[in-house]
C-alpha cells in the first residue's frame, strides 16, 4: 500500500489494464534438472497490469478538489499500453520497471508508485508439418491455468527512480496427487471430528512468490539468472510426485526449499497455499483402486509460509 509521510494512505490508479504486445525480445533461460522450460519466443508477451501512483503533491486532489496535479487514470493507461510498444526486453519484471521508471520521468511531481501484472499465457498450438508435429509460430491458444506474475513498488529518491520492493510470482497452481499424502497426529479433542488420514487424495491451490538478491536479475533477463515461473511450476511438481507429505505445511516448505537450492539468485520464496482435498464419497479398496471423490465444501483451510536462505542451513530450527 502506498502511504506518505507520517503514515497516511494516499493513492490512485487504474487496473485491469490488458495489455497484448507481440514480438518481444525471446527469454532464453538456463535449464534445470526438473524442467524441460528453456524460455519464451515472446511472440505474445500480455498481462493485465495494475498500477497507482502516491505522492504529497496529491494530497489537495482528496482534500480540495483540486485536480490540477492529476494524471487521469484514463491517460495512465494510454501511457501503459503505447509504452509498453518500447519497451525492448523479455520479462514481466522488466517491462514494469521500465515503465514505472519512465512515468516517474514524465510525471516529477509523483513520489511514489506501485505496478503489478499477471501475465496472461498464450500457448502455441501443435500444426501437422508434413509427416510430423511442429508448434505454430502463429496460432496460439488462450489458457486459464497458472501464470506468471510480477509486483514492483518504486519511489523517488535523489532524482532518481529508487526500487522498494520487488516480488515475482506463479499464480493459481492447482495440483492434485491421487495417493501418498497423509494428515494425521494432529490436536485431538472435544472439537475435532476430522479423521486422522495415512492416504488421502491431495487437491492444493498454490501461490508462490520469490524475491531476488538483486533485482536487476528479473528485470534483465539478458543476465541469465532470470527465475521463470514455468520452472517453479515445474519443481514444485517434482517435490509434490516425489514426497509423502504429512501436511500441505511440510509440503510448500520442502517445495520452497528446493526452490531456493535451485536458484541461488533468489533471497526470499513466499507461499500461499489453500486446501481443496476431495471429499470422499466410495473409499477405494486400497489407494490404487477406484475411489469416487466429490467437490470439498466450504470453508476452506489455507497456509502461508515464507522462507529465507536460512531455511536451507543447518540448525536453523526448522529442519
Ligand atoms: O495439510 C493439512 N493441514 C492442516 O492444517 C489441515 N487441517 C485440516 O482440517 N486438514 C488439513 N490438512
Amino acid at each position: 500500500m502506498l502511504k506518505l509521510r507520517g503514515g497516511r494512505t494516499l493513492y490512485y490508479g487504474k487496473g485491469d489494464v490488458l495489455s497484448y504486445r507481440t514480438y518481444a525480445a525471446p527469454l532464453a533461460v538456463k535449464p534445470i534438472p526438473e524442467s524441460p522450460y528453456a524460455g519464451d519466443e515472446n511472440i505474445i508477451f500480455a498481462h493485465n497490469i495494475k498500477f497507482s501512483v502516491s505522492g504529497e503533491s496529491l494530497l489537495t486532489s482528496f482534500t480540495e478538489g483540486d485536480n490540477s496535479q492529476v494524471v487521469a487514470t484514463d491517460s495512465m493507461k494510454n501511457f501503459i499500453l503505447r509504452e509498453t510498444s518500447n519497451y525492448g526486453g523479455c520479462t514481466t519484471e522488466g517491462l514494469l520497471a521500465f515503465l514505472a521508471e519512465r512515468f516517474l520521468e514524465r510525471y516529477p511531481h509523483i513520489d511514489e508508485l506501485a505496478i503489478e501484472a499477471d501475465r496472461l499465457p498464450f500457448s502455441a498450438v501443435t500444426v501437422a508439418d508434413g509427416g510430423g508435429w511442429s508448434a505454430s509460430d502463429l496460432v496460439f491458444r488462450r489458457s486459464h491455468n497458472e501464470h506468471a506474475g510480477a509486483s514492483l513498488r518504486w519511489r523517488r529518491e535523489d532524482g532518481g527512480a529508487k526500487l522498494l520492493k520487488q516480488e515475482s510470482a506463479l499464480s493459481r497452481v492447482q495440483l492434485i496427487k491421487v495417493r501418498g499424502s497423509s494428515f494425521y497426529g494432529f490436536v485431538r479433542d472435544e472439537y475435532t471430528t476430522l479423521p486422522e488420514s495415512h492416504d488421502r487424495p491431495l487437491f492444493i491451490f498454490l501461490d508462490i512468490f520469490w524475491t531476488y538478491e538483486n533485482a536487476a536479475d528479473a528485470i534483465d533477463g539478458g543476465r541469465g539468472k532470470y527465475v521463470p515461473s514455468e520452472q517453479v511450476h515445474d519443481l514444485a511438481h517434482t517435490v509434490f510426485h516425489s514426497v509423502h507429505s504429512p501436511s500441505i505445511q511440510s509440503l510448500i516448505y520442502a517445495i520452497g526449499q528446493r526452490i531456493l537450492v535451485s536458484f541461488p539468485q533468489l533471497s526470499e520464496v513466499r507461499f500461499e497455499s489453500n486446501n481443496r482435498t476431495w471429499e470422499t464419497v466410495v473409499e477405494p479398496a486400497d489407494p490404487a483402486s477406484a475411489g469416487v471423490y466429490t467437490e470439498p465444501r466450504p470453508p476452506y483451510g489455507f497456509q502461508g509460509f515464507t522462507l529465507t536462505r536460512e531455511d536451507l542451513s543447518e540448525g536453523n530450527g526448522r529442519t
